[in-house]
């Protein structure tokens, strides 16, 4: 190697990370002989601590409704969501979100059944917590699952408005903290929810709830099959393209990140995710905070149909698209898979 060959541009920035080698001095296939060093020299690691289980609550008593376009997930009603919470414990899963398919019945324009106490959701709250204390439960906070118009927040004059929806959301994180949700999850992308949510939940003596934040959460088509299972796609009027993020836009999820952070959140979360997997990467790197990101429901759907077309080796598929969320740099992963891969895992 040539010392006036270092001093090229362009040569400098690569030279100064990586010696300049070349076979036969070096052989990269060396250590991926063997099990044993694949092992020994792997940069990143899997596992269960790693997994978040979304889970779907319904009304009723001993019900299991399948998901028509999430094959292996169901809605379960609260007996039966507690038998998976016991699962998700004894696998050493450490936490799950719950998500509540309400009847339309309760749906409204302004949303009330989101702040009722003895609401599904609160009621799912606190009979896990009650038999599975040790098992961290996650709320999400969004009006969709209760606004007849399907929508995060309430809509005025064909449009969702942000002051008056943050109002009710922080209501509605403290209906879910008093019921004894461990970290209230906003995923509603009002501006300034974060900031109202952390100051009722101070006002209460609830200061230990956490939050963490849908911070760069990304107007997607990936949500579809989530939305047929808490039941909005036929309330949902319209998109939500006026407050979720743009996909085409990546230093927006940093502003995003960071106003949640001075306002208050524990966590962050990127979502969609494996299709946005840079901002999980670029979120890390900025802001060495906690940083989750979700599987959504649109990414499980696509991987589980092809796995039953016998397209992709599921097994394979599921742990290698966790590992790539590892790799980009999330903490932990919210994923429908959570069960299955635990159970690889734990193996
Ligand atoms: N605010 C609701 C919410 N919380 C989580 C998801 C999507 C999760 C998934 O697709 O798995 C959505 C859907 C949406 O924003 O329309």
């Amino acid at each position: 190697m040539s010392t006036g060959r270092l001093f090229k541009p362009g040569v400098i920035a690569v030279s100064l990370f990586l010696p300049q080698t070349r076979c036969p001095d070096t052989r990269l296939r060396r250590p991926r002989r063997h099990d044993w060093s694949r092992r020994l020299v792997a940069e990143n690691v899997l596992t269960v601590n790693d997994l978040i289980w979304p889970l779907f609550v319904v009304e009723g008593n001993k019900v299991r409704q399948d998901i028509v376009s999430m094959p292996g997930v169901q809605r379960l009603s609260i007996d039966l969501l507690v038998e998976a919470a016991r699962q998700a414990a004894d696998l050493g899963i450490p936490a799950i979100a719950i998500f509540p398919s309400v009847d339309a019945s309760l749906k409204t324009p302004d949303s009330r059944e989101a702040i009722n106490p003895g609401n599904l959701v609160c009621r799912a709250v606190a009979a896990v917590k009650k038999a599975v204390p040790a098992l961290g439960v996650i709320c999400d906070v969004a009006l969709d699952p209760f606004n007849s118009d399907g929508h995060d927040g309430i809509v005025r004059d064909n449009y969702v408005v942000n002051d008056e929806s943050v109002e009710i959301l922080a209501r509605m994180a403290l209906v879910q903290a008093e019921a004894g949700c461990d970290i209230v999850a906003p995923s509603d992308m009002m501006d300034g929810r974060i900031a109202a949510i952390r100051a009722s939940l101070e006002a209460a003596g609830l200061q230990n709830v956490q939050i963490l934040s849908y911070a760069a959460k990304y107007a997607s088509a990936f949500y579809g099959p989530f939305r047929d299972a808490v039941g909005s796609t036929g309330a949902l009027k319209g998109d939500k393209k006026t407050y979720q993020m743009d996909p085409a836009n990546s230093d927006e999820a940093l502003r995003e990140v960071a106003m949640d952070i001075a306002e208050g959140a524990d966590m962050v979360m990127v979502k969609p995710g494996m299709p946005y997997l840079d901002i999980v990467r670029r979120v890390k790197e900025s802001f060495k905070l906690p940083t989750l990101a979700y599987q959504v429901s649109g990414e499980y759907a696509m991987l589980k149909a092809a796995a039953l077309n016998g397209w992709l080796d599921w097994d394979r598929v599921m742990l290698e698209s966790l590992m790539g969320f590892k790799r980009a740099g999330a903490d932990a992963v919210l994923t429908y898979c959570a069960p299955e891969a635990a159970r690889l895992l734990n193996k």
